[in-house]
């Protein structure tokens, strides 16, 4: 696709979610959830979930977002200090302005699968 070229294919996307997990890894606002996480595969995760849902062709092999994200009760605040993160990380990759929406637009859905579970 289109968006998928424009974030520089698998490589882009590996590097841009790489620049994600640091911001994220910085970020007192949500780094308890994250103290007992596996970063490793967190980054493979969630490169892999992002680049299949950009049209990439890549098949994401893990765990469904619902039940990954039950019982962390992450609060709307804290997703948003990850789409700023996101942000963040894409600013710092130099990604167009429309590049940047295209690719909020699709994780903005996902919202209701974890928020408040
Ligand atoms: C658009 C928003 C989000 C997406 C697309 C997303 C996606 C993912 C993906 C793909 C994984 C890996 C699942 C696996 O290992 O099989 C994951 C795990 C995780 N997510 Fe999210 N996530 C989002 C928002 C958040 C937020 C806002 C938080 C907390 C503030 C969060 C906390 C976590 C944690 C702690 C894990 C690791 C779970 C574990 O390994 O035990 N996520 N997420």
């Amino acid at each position: 696709s289109d968006l998928y070229r424009a974030l520089g294919e698998k490589q882009g996307i590996d590097d841009l979610m790489a620049s994600f997990v640091l911001e994220i890894a910085a970020d007192e606002r949500v780094i308890e959830h994250f103290e007992n996480v596996d970063i490793e595969r967190f980054h493979r995760m969630i490169s892999q979930h992002v680049c299949e849902l950009v049209g990439g062709p890549c098949v994401y092999e893990g765990a469904n977002m619902i039940e990954v994200h039950t019982g962390m009760n992450i609060t709307r605040s804290e997703f948003n200090a990850i789409v700023e993160n996101l942000i963040t990380a894409m600013e710092q990759h130099q990604l167009a302005v429309s590049t940047q929406n295209q690719l909020l637009a699709i994780l903005a859905e996902f919202h209701g699968e974890i928020v408040g579970r």
